[in-house]
């Protein structure tokens, strides 16, 4: 296998990202690499991802989106958060073989070291000899200000062996974010069982996955829908999701269910820490145990229900696209469409409100905020492209409804919407 942060294909390419930032995309020229004139292309210099007079490096996990390394990719996260690494910029870096492949990237991290202090190299060192001894890339400038990286293997007792040095230059950014190859492997689950073979893979790792298993795996599979209507209420933290829900079940006498279930929620938090790959595949089959209990409550009344697959799918995509809203994968695409084996409600509303109000309706709530609604908060990229994202899917559709008037206004409007589309209840 190539080491990590090369590749042996004729045209390797990086792509590194900044937190909110656009995509900055390099290939590394190596044994016949096609090299590029860096200035020539309209790409970013290569050299402006190394702090001067600082030192930079790169590591990557080198596998397919798997349990193991979406593990070993969250423990480097934070330990890289942490003592020695306290002042240097970590990046996020994911490695692709070419534009338009349909592999997953490979997930890593670029640390940029503004005092190149000695220590944060012996640190990086010793860091990647205890987590399976994966290659460390350092960066160089070259005699004509060009950019080398060299790949060290770590060797026992603090040896280390030089894999390669390849120059950096600049490549085109990829018609599409490169994170989008791998949408459907690592994050955006498409079927009961791809959910739940990464939670199955946790039962030695994560005491809960198997209580998890236990609760799907005794339900009744490709679970129909019942003749009452099915309503799933959408929306941003805030926008009144819990409002609208509860009102709807009092005047249609409806059920209330919710996604994740309540027969799930203690496990949450769990699931919560874990990397993107286990915390999605938890949701999606959140949203299976949803669906039976949505087949069942469907034969007796209608039924309401707070979040449901757009959420688990919006929430997955807008987190592993960084950057703009643009880089989010283009309309129609095959991670908006819904899953064939999930039961489809008959009508999806979307709630929005303006970011003003939501923070006003945040604040106003006085909770303690979760870890997502402070990014929420912070990130209002990260909120466009939730949004967004829940805009983008299809078949069915959300339908969107403006929840900034008053809670009479909006439930007003939410009624009507139902009567339209479901007919007399
Ligand atoms: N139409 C409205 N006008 C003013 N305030 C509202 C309106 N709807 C809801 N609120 C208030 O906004 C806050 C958030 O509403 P709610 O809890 O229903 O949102 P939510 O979408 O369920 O949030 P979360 O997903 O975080 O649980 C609450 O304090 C609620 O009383
Ligand atoms: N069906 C669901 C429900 C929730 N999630 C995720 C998405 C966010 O990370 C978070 C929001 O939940 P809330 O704070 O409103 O309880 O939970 C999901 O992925 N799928």
């Amino acid at each position: 296998a190539p080491p990590a942060g090369c590749s042996a294909q004729a045209r390797p390419c990086f792509a590194v990202e900044g937190p909110g930032s656009d995509l900055v995309c390099f290939t590394v020229s190596g044994s016949g690499g096609a090299a590029r004139d860096p200035g020539g292309s309209g790409s970013p210099e290569p050299r402006c991802f190394v702090p001067a007079p600082g030192r930079c490096y790169s590591l990557c996990v080198p596998a397919a989106p798997s349990v193991p390394a979406a593990r070993l990719h969250r423990r480097l996260q934070q330990a890289l958060r942490q003592g020695p690494f306290g002042s240097c910029r970590v990046l996020g870096l994911l490695r692709y073989s070419a534009p338009g492949a349909q592999a997953a990237p490979e997930k890593g991290f670029l640390i940029q070291d503004p005092q190149g202090s000695p220590e944060t190299e012996r640190a990086l060192e010793e860091l990647l000899r205890g987590q399976g001894e994966l290659p460390l890339g350092v960066y160089e400038a070259g005699e004509r200000g060009e950019l080398w990286q060299c790949l060290w293997a770590l060797r026992g007792a603090g040896g280390r062996e030089l894999l390669r040095r390849a120059r950096v230059v600049a490549a085109e950014e990829p018609p599409l974010h490169p994170a989008v190859a791998g949408l459907r492997h690592a994050a955006v689950f498409h079927s009961l069982e791809a959910a739940r073979s990464v939670v199955e893979q946790c039962t030695s790792l994560i005491p809960e996955a198997t209580a998890v298993l236990d609760l799907v795996d005794k339900c009744p599979k490709h679970s129909k829908k019942g003749d009452f209507p099915v309503i799933v209420i959408e929306g941003l933290d805030a926008t009144g999701k819990t409002t609208v829900t509860q009102s709807v079940k009092d005047s249609l006498n409806a059920l209330l269910l919710r996604s994740p279930p309540a027969c799930v929620s203690p496990w949450r938090k769990t699931f919560d820490d874990e990397p993107t790959l286990i915390r999605r595949a938890f949701y999606a089959l959140g949203n299976y145990i949803v669906a039976s209990e949505i087949a069942k409550a469907s034969t007796e009344s209608p039924v309401v229900v707070d979040r449901y697959w757009h959420s688990t799918a919006a929430y997955a995509i807008a987190t592993e696209i960084s950057g703009k809203v643009q880089n989010l994968p283009p309309t129609h695409h095959e991670v908006y469409q819904w899953p064939e084996d999930l039961l489809k409600p008959d009508l999806v509303l979307l709630l929005t409100v303006s970011p003003e109000e939501r923070i006003r309706r945040l604040q106003g709530r006085g909770l303690e905020k979760t870890e997502e609604e402070t990014e929420l908060e912070a990130n209002s990229l990260f909120r466009q492209k939730v949004e967004e994202s829940y805009k983008r899917m299809e078949n069915p559709g959300c339908q969107e409804v403006d929840a900034s008037p008053s809670r009479e206004e909006v439930l007003m409007t939410v009624l009507h919407l139902i009567k339209k589309h479901c007919g007399s209840l």
